[in-house]
């Protein structure tokens, strides 16, 4: 206790002198004069005032999180180091009054797992190694101390770093939003962050691994690393919808990061292809895929979401692109008025020299080409009168001529791949028999209608690229996909094409893919698109739940497949998961007494869970009805306010909650498959403290085994 308030004490000390030297800083920044001229140098030296003024913001009102004494060999004794979301320069010193907690000094305090080893870290000067004495904790909030824990004293009773603080700060209830973990990263997920920009890196992790927040935090640190060759407005995060991105959006500004784009996959697409084409209601889709009993439709390799998606059909469009691209060129001669001609084999020649550019730029080249043949012959003519009748009608003769060159825009060269009844030259004959025949039909229709389905996005993607190329300055410096295991290894490639250095960021959790009909069924098919150089880690630790949530969810996901690993939580004991049997007329009574004892405990977040859209609804009006009122979130939904929600499970997923009740956990909607096993460990692995389940009549046989020991199958 002694050695506590005396470690408290020390901390205040610090802290006052430390935030009087911000304030004082601050102060004498804020006032100098803003440098508006022209002059480069002082505009230079003004951006390093402007950094340092953000900087002085960010740490003003929580300063540090951590404090690292190190020894650096031959230094002969430890020096404290404080590290915070913001570096701040010493005005006295040449040692930083606060440590970034991205410089490669600070990576020690996340690395460091205990032990009396030496320990050590990439400088630019090369390897710095010496002896970490102390790791310490320190929560300041709005500038009051909060709490300081030695989670390491070289020579105390335990030689590992301890988790007091991580099971602290895991134990908070949380707001509606994803939080920063700044000062908790742990060491697997520093590796990844830290791990260098052109590997691309896929991560599969456990349902709160921490997979979003870690690529949340790469990309603070990759702008930090790489400040002068990577631009935030570069970066893009592919998030699974709208309200996931209201979700996550709190995150990067906390860690004093704007400016990267943040989008989903086929908001994107549509802005890239100009809105040439609108998108069916993607609730429709969803509504198919998670109906229940006959209503369910099967996953099959040909059905239009896997065919469409696959890298297969993506060397179909290429091939076909090719061959189009080679035939491309009108075959007979120009005449720009009669006895003058510019031969055929001439701008043959021409458009196989400019074969380096894209079809769109290697037309738009030959056609000035043709205008400056015709000019020069023009030119020619001795009669000066007639050289302008003359060129103007060589001028409505190529306008004519260049109708016979066919000009495509992506969505009409993707409707003439399904074209049934005059196959175009340049798809061959074996293309259009692969294409499975339920598909050809309604795309040919729809894409009559400018109407498609989200799987049609990545072909019209490709086709825009090689119609129109990809310029250096529209390409990705980095690009992060969430819930990767949705994405068809369609758009992986295209993706691809438009990003410098492979930097990619992929995570999600094959446990979790419960878009089966679209996404991957392993993480191969993404590392073949990188020729297997793409970087990979498995997380396997869980901080988001309790231990009793996490060996709950375990059992339901290995009943009805074989996860890539079973999550393994962090020691926070909450509450046991109750499975609660309600005769259906005390259902809606039963939610409601549950949903009041939790708020009545202060359960900021609270997630009512269903299997469909439809049975939300009925729910939210039932509930409305007996005086309960909750927010309906269905799959247009933007953002996400927090309180009580009601929602489809697979609406749930990404997101987290305090509690959780997943309501008709029977058998008729949570059958023994792997999608069924699948949906119920999402919607089970969103809850931080508390879940309940809720069934009539027979319980989903996926819940044979919960009452088991918690020995692991
Ligand atoms: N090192 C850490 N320190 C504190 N909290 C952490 C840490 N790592 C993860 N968390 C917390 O765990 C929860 C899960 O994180 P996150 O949502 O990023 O995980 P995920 O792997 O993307 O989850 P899922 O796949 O289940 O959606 C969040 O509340 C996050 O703040």
């Amino acid at each position: 206790m002694e050695k506590f308030q005396s470690a408290y004490r020390c901390e205040q000390q610090q802290l006052s002198q430390i935030a009087a030297e911000i304030e004082n800083q601050l102060a004498k920044l804020e006032n100098m004069p803003r440098y508006a001229g022209e002059d480069l140098t002082e505009q230079a030296l003004e951006d390093v005032r402007e950094r340092a003024r953000k900087s002085l913001r960010i740490a003003k009102e929580e300063p540090y999180f951590g404090r690292l004494d190190f020894e650096e060999d031959g230094q002969g004794k430890p020096k404290p180091l404080y590290i915070g979301k913001a570096g701040v320069a010493g005005e006295e010193s040449v040692d930083p009054l606060i440590i970034d907690w991205r410089a490669p000094v600070a990576s020690m305090f996340y690395s460091f797992t205990g032990g009396e080893e030496p320990a050590f870290y990439n400088s630019p000067e090369g390897l710095i190694e010496g002896d970490i004495h102390l790791k310490r904790n320190i929560a300041i909030r709005t500038q009051v101390l909060q709490r300081v824990v030695d989670t390491y004293v070289r020579g105390g009773d335990d030689p590992s770093v301890s988790d007091e603080f991580l099971l602290y700060r895991l134990g908070e209830n949380k707001d509606h939003r994803l939080r920063d973990i700044v000062s908790t990263i742990q060491s697997e997920q520093n590796d990844i962050i830290r791990s260098q920009k052109n590997t691309p890196l896929i991560i599969q992790g456990v349902a709160g691994s921490g997979k979003t927040t870690v690529a949340l935090h790469r990309l603070a640190y990759l702008i930090y690393e790489y400040r002068e060759h990577i631009l935030a407005e570069k970066m893009i995060i592919f998030a699974p919808n709208a309200m996931f991105l209201d979700y996550i959006s709190n995150v990067l500004p906390e860690l004093g990061v704007g400016g990267i784009q943040q989008t989903t996959f086929n908001d994107w697409a549509l802005d890239l292809l100009d809105h040439e084409i609108k998108l069916k209601d993607p609730s429709e889709k969803l509504f198919e895929w998670f109906e229940i009993r006959e209503a369910k439709r099967i996953v099959t390799d040909d059905g239009p979401e896997k065919f469409k998606g696959s890298s297969a059909f993506m060397r179909m469009i290429d091939e076909c692109f090719n061959k189009y691209e080679n035939s491309a060129v009108p075959t007979k001669a120009f005449v720009a008025w009669d006895g003058t001609a510019l031969a055929a084999d001439t701008i043959q020649r021409w458009y196989a020299e400019q074969e380096r550019y894209p079809l769109a730029k290697r037309r738009e080249r030959i056609t000035n080409r043709i205008k400056n043949w015709i000019d020069s012959e023009v030119k020619k003519v001795p009669e000066r009168h007639l050289q302008k009748e003359l060129k103007k009608k060589a001028s409505q003769r190529l306008r004519s001529y260049l109708k016979s060159w066919p000009k495509h825009t992506p969505l009409s060269f993707y409707q003439s791949l399904f074209n049934e009844k005059k196959r175009p030259e340049y798809v061959p004959q074996y293309i259009a028999e692969n294409i499975p025949k339920s598909i050809v039909k309604t795309t040919f229709q729809n894409c009559k209608k400018k109407e498609l389905e989200q799987e049609d996005l990545a072909p019209l993607v490709l086709i825009h690229q090689r119609l129109n190329g990809i310029e250096r300055k529209d390409k990705f410096h980095h690009v992060v996909i969430d819930e990767a295991q949705d994405f068809s290894p369609f758009q992986i490639e295209v993706l691809k094409a438009r990003t410098t250095g492979n930097s990619f960021t992929i995570l999600g959790d094959l446990s979790q893919g419960i878009h089966d009909y679209q996404g991957i069924r392993e993480w191969k098919e993404i590392q073949d698109i990188f020729a297997g150089a793409a970087g990979y880690f498995e997380l396997e630790k869980s901080y988001r739940s309790t231990m009793e949530i996490i060996h709950f969810a375990n059992k339901i996901i290995s009943a009805g497949t074989k996860p890539v690993s079973l999550a393994d939580p962090v020691f926070r004991s909450g509450e046991e998961v109750k499975t609660i049997e309600v005769p259906p007329d005390e259902r809606v009574h039963s939610i409601i007494q549950t949903v009041s004892k939790l708020q009545t405990d202060d359960v900021n977040s609270i997630a009512i869970a269903l299997r469909t859209e439809a049975e939300c609804f009925k729910l939210h009006s039932e509930l409305q009805e007996a005086g309960l009122t909750a927010h309906l979130i269905h799959s247009g939904q933007r953002e996400y306010g927090g309180g009580l929600s009601i929602m489809p499970v697979y609406l749930t997923k990404g997101l987290e909650f305090d509690a959780v009740l997943l309501i008709d956990v029977d058998a008729d909607h949570y059958e023994q498959t792997e999608r069924d096993a699948k949906l119920l460990y999402v919607g089970c692995t969103r809850a931080l403290h508390d879940l309940w389940l809720f069934y009539s009549s027979e319980p989903s046989p996926l819940l044979r085994d919960v009452n088991k020991g918690h020995e692991i199958i």
